[in-house]
């Protein structure tokens, strides 16, 4: 199967987990997108959405289901939503799609998080992909310096600003061997929005592409 195969196949498994009357977090990039695609199958049965992007809101509309803003809901039953590496403790490197700070906002309030990712993402130690980071843009390069003392080397995505109105710097060569630690030390510098190491708030659950089928990761 190709990756593209693999994505398509879980997103339609995380329905598994979406039941009549939800308040249902949707993702952003390709894999959420194909989640889209499978909710859209029961967008009569679900309570409605909070999206953690504009490019998933516009999906979302488009499709006929229904989209709340976050401060309008008290709490999100499941949010399901994508990873660029996860390891099996579930903490994961997100942003790749620049929705970082959004994601974190709805995977916050959401009671359950559901990762869907094709095997390729699984990883034992988080920080081949380069590790995001939203940034104001008066601070980036005073960041920049910050990040280069914790031993990465930090390259500004060109051309891109967040749904925010922020840039984003992607963090090269770490070795995250502390994920936590090093959640809370870059979310400390000033002038960081959010760094996209969702450690602090994991997946409690991954549903993973595999060529022998979807396989479902739990933590211990
Ligand atoms: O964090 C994200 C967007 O900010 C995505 O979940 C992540 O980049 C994975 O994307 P894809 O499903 O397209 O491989």
């Amino acid at each position: 199967m190709s990756q593209d195969e693999l994505k398509k196949a879980v997103g339609y498994a995380a329905l598994e987990y979406i039941k009549p009357g939800m308040m249902v977090g949707v993702g952003t990039g390709s894999t959420a997108s194909y989640f889209i695609d499978a909710l859209n199958t029961m967008k009569e049965d679900i309570l409605g959405t909070v999206s953690s992007s504009i490019a998933s809101t516009e999906k979302l509309e488009r499709l006929g289901i229904k989209v709340f803003d976050c401060n309008e809901v008290d709490s999100i039953d499941v949010y399901v939503d994508g990873a660029d590496e996860i390891n099996p403790a579930l903490k994961m490197i997100k942003g790749g799609g620049a929705a970082l700070t959004r994601e974190k906002i709805v995977a916050a309030i959401a009671k359950k998080f559901v990762c869907i990712a094709d095997q390729s993402k699984v990883v034992d130690v988080l920080g081949k992909f380069p590790l995001p980071v939203e940034v104001i843009p008066m601070a980036r390069a005073y960041v920049a310096r910050r990040l280069v003392t914790l031993g990465g080397t930090p390259i500004y995505r060109q051309g891109i600003k967040t749904d925010n109105g922020n840039v984003i710097l992607d963090v090269h060569n770490l070795s995250i061997i502390d994920p936590i630690a090093l959640e809370k030390e870059i979310n400390s510098i000033a002038g960081v929005v959010t760094v996209g190491l969702f450690s602090q708030r994991g997946a409690d659950v991954a549903l993973i592409g595999t060529s022998d089928g979807v396989k479902t990761l739990t933590l211990k």
